[in-house]
């Protein structure tokens, strides 16, 4: 009998008297787990393999699991310390007993959610009892944590216990399918005949292709049902889908799109929004300076010149400045934004693309850097939405109107305004929506109307009204995530960003 060559090995390799796993005969021919399973199925339909299927539970201790199998269940601790303030024979206070156990945080509500459900005692009115007749050393899923954190392996263990186990959160369980083959009586008979390897070919090569030898080649028939790796293709992130989303919705609203500089000269990122040069969020603590080149040589001279007089005398009859200190040196220092009000100011003094006649809208999505404290909703960069409106006689409503429209768009129809404070903007507005999952209100974005210190320098005559709304905020509230690092970052799960559906 003629067989290809991966088949005649798996053949060889396979065993009567015992069932071989993919991964066994793998391991045995030298071949891939994949290419040993497609064989394997060709080698079935011949008649000469038996193919037998098993599902493999696999379990593990998740970290939380892992420290309870050392530090013993918050219940059982919890159980211990009240036996110890004598709960057996009358009820003692909750909080000396948690003080007692030296439970900490969560551990803490996972103690008190667990105790009466396993008989520990009761918990009432703040008191609790303890069971003279409980015995942590029956507890099963106190066993079931010991057995895993040792070698034990699953299949000796409780379905339910398990069960419980995964419901807490304690033990990841995976389910495999594992195939095994065994050799037929006919693959017996034709082993001893003899088998030999025909020419054909199971996998193109490089060579093959160069050599032009596939021309003559006679290749193995594929078989759809081999198992084969999961590939993965690349796809859009999905920050940046919501991100191509938002410029869609604000080109249908008829804005165009700024571009500009990440790092830029601190006279575009803060002078010209009339931000003090010694206002906190200047300073070094929030700034993310850079250091070479020293800065931007070629501003232009009669607008720094205004906004310098604006910061020192202030704007009009009434006008009064900061009176502040003015360096022209650091106006030209550079920094990494921490907004993209950079790009409205150089698009609305006429630096970018010329002077601009209202009424005029532009928008820009785009990366953000602020030193601030990581936690879950903020993280050193994020993607700022900016926008701005130049037109006569714009008021609030018309500010409002806007982000109602913008929001609505994505389903979002409860907006809230708080009166804010902005050097550059009056009046402003913070904005907040409430998070799907949580409800909690969180703020989405900062607005306003710039005020005549920041265009009457910029030589702008009408009104303008602008904002600052934060991309990953806007995704949380449509997908419900509560945490920025699943989305962004280190500790996202690749597997989550693979398969998450845009919602839209
Ligand atoms: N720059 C503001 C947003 C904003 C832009 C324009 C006007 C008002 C507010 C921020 O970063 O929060």
């Amino acid at each position: 009998m003629k067989l290809p060559r991966q088949q005649v090995s798996v053949l060889e390799a396979a065993s009567a008297d015992e069932a071989k796993t993919m991964d066994e005969l793998a391991a045995a021919t030298d071949l891939e787990p994949e290419t040993v399973t497609g064989a394997a199925f060709e080698l079935e339909e011949r008649g000469l393999l038996e193919l037998t299927e098993t599902a493999e539970t696999s379990v593990a201790l998740t970290d939380e699991g892992e420290t309870y199998a050392a530090e013993g269940l918050p219940e059982v601790r919890l159980y211990e310390a009240a036996v110890d303030a004598g709960a057996t024979d009358d009820a003692v206070q909750m909080g000396q007993v948690i003080g007692a156990s030296g439970l900490e945080g969560n551990e803490v509500d996972v103690a008190l959610s667990n105790y009466a459900r396993k008989g520990y005692g009761e918990i009432d009115s703040g008191e609790l009892t303890a069971d003279a007749d409980a015995d942590p050393s029956e507890d099963a899923e106190a066993a079931a944590l010991d057995a895993l954190a040792g070698d034990a392996d699953a299949a000796g263990l409780d379905a339910d216990v398990l069960d419980q186990l995964e419901r807490r959160g304690l033990v990841d369980v995976t389910e495999r399918t594992v195939r095994s083959a065994r050799l037929t009586e006919t693959g017996v008979t034709e082993l001893m005949a003899g088998v030999e390897t025909t020419g054909e070919v199971g996998q193109l090569t490089p060579e093959m292709l160069s050599s032009r030898a596939w021309e003559d080649a006679d290749f193995a028939e594929y078989n759809v049902e081999a198992d084969a790796e999961d590939l993965h293709g690349g796809t859009t992130h999905l920050l940046r889908q919501t991100a191509e989303e938002v410029k869609d919705v604000l080109v249908g609203m008829g804005f165009s799109e700024m571009e500009g500089p990440h790092v830029d000269a601190d006279f575009w990122i803060n002078d010209a929004l009339f931000m003090p040069q010694d206002h906190p969020a200047r300073t070094h603590w929030d700034r993310f300076a850079v250091a070479e080149p020293d800065g931007i040589q070629e501003l232009p001279e009669d607008l720094v010149d205004r906004v310098e007089d604006a910061h020192r005398n202030g704007v009009g009859p009434d006008g009064d400045g900061y009176h502040s200190p003015w360096s022209e040196d650091f106006s030209r220092s550079l920094a990494l934004r921490g907004h993209t009000t950079n790009l409205s100011m150089r698009y609305l003094s006429g630096e970018q693309i010329g002077d601009l006649e209202p009424p005029e809208r532009y928008f820009s999505v785009e990366k953000v850097y602020r030193n601030d404290t990581l936690d879950s909703t903020h993280l050193l960069e994020f993607f700022q939405i900016e926008g701005w409106v130049m037109a006569e006689d714009l008021s609030v409503r018309d500010l409002m109107g806007t982000f109602t429209e913008f929001y609505s768009h994505f389903g979002i129809e409860d907006i809230e305004f708080k009166p804010h404070y902005n050097p550059y903007t009056e009046p402003s507005f913070e904005l907040f929506g409430r998070h799907p999952r949580t409800g909690e209100v969180i703020e989405i974005g900062n607005s306003g109307i710039f005020r005549p210190e920041v265009l009457e320098p910029l030589g702008v005559e009408c009104d303008v009204m602008a904002w600052g709304l934060a991309l990953e905020r806007l995704l949380m509230l449509v997908s419900g995530f509560e945490d920025i690092r699943d989305v962004h970052g280190t500790l996202v799960d690749l597997d989550f960003l693979r398969n998450a559906e845009v919602v839209y």
